[in-house]
């Protein structure tokens, strides 16, 4: 469903990715790994269409969706979550969706801020999403409760609840785990692999190997901007130069 074409970005004098090729099925979870400065994130802000690549193409169900904005690519049913959740910490949880759900479906703020009749008519199908999308992360009981005071682990749980009310079929996790604890990492594996199960495509950056190898239908390897493997989690195991880059001995 997603296809990756020679993908190539290079920032001055550094291309920090470098002709990557990759092919992702529906409904099976792919993770990016490599070592700091890989070009995981570049990679994913390419395919999200937060930037522009200098050369190469993505194809969404087979269709160019190459440099699109990223509003653009959510209403086509890509979204993302970033490293760290920005959530506005004064606002209710729900708020918090349903402001984030309409900054992701629309080019300007001028329809939020100005409270347009026609934004005024969504607001309904809007909170019905809101709530859905917070029913499936399981936080429903924390809907009315303010941003600020929930937990970091409840905090990536609200960022996949923003990416899923836009109704994605692609879904992008930076880091869904990142400064979690092991056992609430276990739980948003668990989490990652329902919505794998209800037919989203997952692609997501993790430094968790433990969580990655347990998780992930296939696994792409980038280093110094490169695609240096991809295939299984066993495979990548025991591939030579993935140890060299970035596992070490002791992973292998
Ligand atoms: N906007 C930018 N301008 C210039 N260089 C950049 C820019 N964004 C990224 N880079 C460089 O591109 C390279 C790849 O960075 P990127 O953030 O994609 O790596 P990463 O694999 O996500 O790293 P990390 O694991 O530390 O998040 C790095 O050398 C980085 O300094």
């Amino acid at each position: 469903m997603l296809e990756i074409e020679s993908l190539s970005k290079r920032f001055g004098g550094l291309t920090a990715v470098n002709a990557v090729s990759a092919s992702f099925a529906r409904g099976t979870i792919n993770a990016i790994i490599g070592p700091n400065g890989a070009g995981k994130t570049t990679f994913f802000n390419l395919v999200s269409g937060t930037i522009r690549p200098t050369s190469g193409r993505v194809l969404f169900d087979g269709r160019d969706v190459t440099g699109l904005r990223a509003d653009q690519a959510a209403r086509l049913g890509m979204a993302r979550t970033f490293q760290t959740t920005a959530l506005f910490d004064t606002a209710t949880v729900l708020d918090n969706l349903i402001v984030g759900h309409r900054l992701r479906t629309r080019s300007t703020l001028v329809d939020v801020i100005l409270g347009t009749n026609r934004l005024r008519d969504e607001e309904r199908i809007c909170r019905e999403k809101a709530r859905a999308a917070l029913d499936f992360v399981g936080l429903s009981h924390l809907e009315a409760r303010v941003a600020g005071d929930i937990s970091q682990e409840e905090r990536k749980r609200v960022a996949f609840a923003l990416a899923l009310s836009t109704d994605p079929t692609l879904l992008l996790l930076d880091e869904p785990a990142g400064g979690v604890n092991p056992e609430e990492t276990d739980g948003l594996a668990q989490l990652i692999r329902k919505m794998a199960k209800s037919g989203l495509t997952v692609c997501l950056i993790e430094h968790k190997m433990d969580m990655i190898m347990n998780l992930a239908d296939r696994i792409l390897v980038l280093n110094y901007g490169e695609k240096i493997a991809e295939g299984t989690p066993a495979e990548i195991r025991a591939n030579p130069a993935v140890i060299e880059a970035y596992l070490g001995t002791e992973h292998a």
